[in-house]
Parts: C-alpha cells; sequence; structure tokens
C-alpha cells in the first residue's frame, strides 16, 4: 500500500521519507528514501564508563534496522552519549553496545520529575489522557499520572474505571510531600501510588497497571513541525489553514474543535482515515492529535472547493464536458468507500477539493460520524444539511450508501448549476415537506437530459431503487460523456 502512495504521490517523495521513517527496510541504501532519514554513519568514540552521560529512558520499543543502530524496549534506562540529528547514541545500562536510537523514542530522567516511570506521562492534558486510557490496549484499572493543568507543579493521577476514567488532584505539602486526601501526605510518588494501589476502595478506582502509550504511530508528528500561513475556511470541526510542513512542503491543516467530538470514537475514526488510500479522496499525510488542538493534516487542494470553483469566473466557464469528467471523479470516489461500506452523510460539493488540472477529491468522509449526537442531530438542528440529505436520513437518520448516491444527486445538480443552492428559496421545513410529497428539484437549463434522468434515478423515493455508485461510474454518467445530446 505504501508503495502505492509512494508510486502516486512522487512529488512528495521527500514529505513521506520523514513521515514514514520506521518503513526503512533493512537493506535500504541511501537512494531510495533519501539521506536525512537513514541514521547517520558511526563517528562517535564515546568512553562507556563516562559518568557525567546523562540517563534516559525508551519511551517506545524501537527494533534497529542496521548494525549502527541499537535496539530498545519501552522501559529501558539508556545512557546517551551525544545527539546526531534526529537521533541519539545510546547504550542500554543493562549492555554494552552503543548505538542510533530515534531521539524521539526516547525522555531524558531528570531528579524532580518521575519522567523515567512508565505511569508518567508529561504534558499531556485531561482530555488526552481520556483518550489514551480508553484506547486499547488499556482497561479497566489502567492509570497514570499526569501534570495538573489548573495547578503548576502539581499532578493528577487518572484511572480508568470500567468506560469512564476518574481524575484525583495530587497536591505538594511545601517539604514536597504529595497528597491526594489531605493530612494523608506520601514522601513520593511511588509512596503514595504503592498506597493507593493497595487501598483503592479510598479513591474507588483499582490501580491495576500503568497506561500502555498507543503503538508510535507514524503519522504523528510534532505540531512544531506546521506552520499556519492563511486560514482558508471553516467547517463544522474548525478551521482549516492552508500551512507548510517544515517550512517546505505546502499541507492543509485542519484544526479540530475538540469540545465537539467524542474522543473513544475520534481515536477509532482517525485509524479508518488513515486507512482509506484513493486517488480520488483527500489523502491524509499526518495528525497531531496528543495535546489539543488536534491537527489533521492533508494534501492542499490548490483551487479550494467544488462549490466556490464552480461559482468563481474559471469555473463558470467550463464546458458541459468537464463538468462531466468533475462528476465521473467525485463517482469514482464514492465507489471506492462504497466498496468499503463507508458511509460519507455530508456528500456535497463544499466536500468536494479541486487541484491543478481539475482534479476533484472527495473531503470530510468519515468526520461526518465524529461530531457529537445534539450536533447532528436533526430534532431543531440547523447543521444538518437537510437539502443535500435524503428523507429517510433527514427523517429518521437511517444513514446508509443509498442516501449517500441521493447526496450524489444533489451535487450533480450543484455541478450543472455551476454551483447553484438547491431548493433556492425554500427553507428546510418546506424542503422535507415537498421531497416528502413527490417534488423533485426541475432539470436545470444547462443540465444535459441525461444527466437530469441520472438525477432522478438517484432520488428515488425507495431507496433500494437507487443506482450504486459503481454502476453510476461504469455506466449511466460515462454513458453520458460518450453519447452526448447536449452541446459540450
Ligand atoms: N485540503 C484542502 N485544501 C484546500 N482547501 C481546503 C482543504 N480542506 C478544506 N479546505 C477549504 O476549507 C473550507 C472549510 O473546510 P471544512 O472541511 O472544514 O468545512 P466544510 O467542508 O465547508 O464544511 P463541513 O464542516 O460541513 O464539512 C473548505 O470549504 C475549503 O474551501
Amino acid at each position: 500500500m505504501e508503495q502505492f502512495v509512494r508510486k502516486r504521490l512522487a512529488f512528495l517523495a521527500s514529505f513521506w521519507n520523514k513521515l514514514r521513517p520506521s518503513s526503512v527496510p533493512d537493506n535500504c541504501s541511501l537512494g531510495y528514501f533519501g539521506a536525512d532519514l537513514v541514521s547517520p554513519q558511526p563517528d562517535w568514540d564515546p568512553d562507556p564508563a563516562l559518568p557525567t552521560s546523562p540517563l534516559f529512558v525508551a519511551l517506545y520499543d524501537f527494533a534497529a534496522r542496521s548494525t549502527n543502530e541499537l535496539s530498545v524496549s519501552r522501559g529501558d534506562k539508556l545512557r546517551v552519549y551525544k545527539e546526531v540529528g534526529e537521533y541519539v547514541v545510546a547504550r542500554r545500562l543493562s549492555g554494552k553496545s552503543i548505538g542510533y536510537v530515534p531521539a524521539n523514542y526516547v525522555a531524558k530522567i531528570s531528579q524532580e520529575t518521575p519522567s523515567h516511570q512508565l505511569w508518567y506521562f508529561s504534558g499531556i492534558s485531561r482530555h488526552e489522557a481520556e483518550r489514551l486510557l480508553l484506547s486499547p490496549p488499556n482497561e479497566h484499572g489502567s492509570f497514570l499520572i499526569r501534570d495538573s493543568e489548573s495547578s503548576k507543579g502539581e499532578y493528577s493521577l487518572s484511572v480508568r474505571n470500567q468506560a469512564k476514567v476518574s481524575h484525583f488532584r495530587i497536591c505538594k505539602c511545601p517539604d514536597g510531600s504529595l497528597y491526594v486526601q489531605k493530612g494523608h501526605a506520601f514522601p513520593s510518588m511511588e509512596e503514595l501510588l504503592a498506597f493507593y494501589t493497595e487501598n483503592w476502595k479510598v479513591i474507588q478506582s483499582p490501580l491495576v497497571k500503568p497506561c500502555t502509550p498507543p503503538e508510535k504511530d507514524e503519522w504523528e508528528r510534532p505540531r512544531s513541525e506546521f506552520t499556519l500561513r492563511k486560514k482558508l475556511g471553516e467547517g463544522n470541526f474548525g478551521e482549516v489553514w492552508e500551512g507548510l510542513w517544515r517550512n517546505t512542503v505546502p499541507v492543509a491543516i485542519k484544526i479540530i474543535k475538540q469540545a465537539d467530538m467524542k474522543a473513544e470514537d475520534f481515536t477509532k475514526e482517525i485509524q479508518n482515515l488513515k486507512s482509506l488510500k484513493h486517488e480520488k479522496l483527500i489523502q491524509l499525510h499526518a495528525v497531531c492529535s496528543r495535546g489539543e488542538p488536534v491537527f489533521i493534516i492533508t494534501e492542499l487542494m490548490k483551487k479550494g472547493n467544488l462549490h466556490s470553483y464552480l461559482n468563481s469566473l474559471e469555473g463558470k466557464s467550463l464546458s458541459t464536458l468537464h463538468l462531466l469528467d468533475m462528476a465521473c471523479q467525485v463517482a469514482d470516489g464514492m465507489t471506492y468507500l462504497e466498496e468499503k461500506h463507508i458511509v460519507h452523510r455530508d456528500l456535497a460539493a463544499r466536500n468536494i477539493l479541486v487541484g491543478d488540472d481539475l482534479t476533484c477529491k472527495i473531503a470530510d468522509f468519515g468526520l461526518a460520524r465524529l461530531l457529537k449526537d445534539d450536533i447532528y442531530s436533526t430534532s431543531g438542528s440547523t447543521k444538518i444539511p437537510v437539502k443535500w440529505t435524503a428523507p429517510e436520513a433527514a427523517n429518521y437518520r437511517t444513514y446508509s450508501l443509498k442516501s449517500d448516491i441521493w447526496s450524489y444527486g444533489i451535487l450533480l445538480y450543484e455541478v450543472f448549476t455551476y454551483g447553484q443552492t438547491p431548493y433556492e428559496g425554500m427553507t428546510n421545513q418546506e424542503t422535507i415537506q415537498q421531497i416528502t410529497r413527490g417534488y423533485r428539484l426541475p432539470r436545470p437549463s444547462t443540465c444535459p437530459s441525461e444527466i437530469y434522468l441520472v438525477m432522478l434515478e438517484c432520488w428515488k423515493g425507495n431507496a433500494e431503487e437507487r443506482p450504486t455508485f459503481f454502476a453510476l461510474r461504469e455506466n449511466q454518467i460515462r454513458a453520458c460523456t460518450c453519447h452526448p445530446r447536449h452541446p459540450m
């Protein structure tokens, strides 16, 4: 799969190289992935007995990919001799061999903080702690210590209790001792945790084992690698910015409003996004999901969303053939989602992005399901895109690939009217009422009759009678391209 993406996105080769370093095969030479990825040749001569080398701890397992790298397991204590670019030269305390380990796989052990302890998660928020503890492999009794958000220098204990997470403030006395309950202080965090592990009923939350961090995620990048340059727009999920990765690669950055997300759903859904790859779907490049706000980084589409583009001077000059081609590209991407049984729920011209050469790609797949129920509900909410939504989805929230087909019909209407709003002059309420009574949008004067027939197929009241995306792509839309009766 990765080879496929690398091939398709050849122009982003160096970006991919940096995003997915661990895919360097054992026998890889500098040629394919670029010199900056492969750990440098050894040029150190440390004295392993040097007492001054700082002590580090491995945060993740790392398997050496060449003889100049050092394999480490999470929790291993390491002496670090020097930092070389994105690597450190290290030796395990329990071993003799020395080698390179990626710098972001290790953390320095300091005397003041318990950073070498597996239960200590530095710099994460309450929300992030919940997300971690509720994600597999963590389970009932998983716990962690984090820095308190509201009280600098103090800590919080977060414990997973079945499907919930409880948080306890750990306060510091002037003499440095720590307590959860006033009058019951402990000289160290270790002793405090030992007490509550034994006497967990006091806090009604058993401390079974330290939280396991998610596997080192190659999509995860530090937020500092991205620069925001220009705001492109704003949707239900937050703002979208044009930005740069490491000051060189142009990207689009979606800044997610965390408050609107359900933490467990978010983790699951991002996993889905990572697994979807198709040339007609916006490609996810990276995420910054540790800490807030969450950044979702995707490829940048220079001409923005299809709705605005169709309304622009350039868009207005497109021929019917161009419009058909764009409709075909969307059907192509939707066929891929259909094969994967993924329902988009918000298919509309505003969620199609346009790039050079009129390339169209579907955006926001999967994200629609992340919105909290109260925002996405039909009751009294204006957020539901009623004019794009099939009647069974608008009335009973029964979303399916067939309700996406309905939305595709509306998208066709938008395309062939150069971005007109459907049901112009009608309120959402009136639209639902009229549709339920059998009313359908009339054929726009700029729309070939063959295409209008396809729209009507998509708007069949009985969802089962609507075509599939596969059929639309293979037959209906393409047939219109081959046998146009309308001037192209
Ligand atoms: N990858 C991208 N490249 C270029 N522009 C983008 C990209 N992603 C989004 N945009 C721009 O930012 C705008 C806002 O995008 P966003 O996906 O947040 O909201 P939306 O699609 O308008 O609404 P909704 O929240 O209903 O999906 C888009 O309309 C588009 O113009």
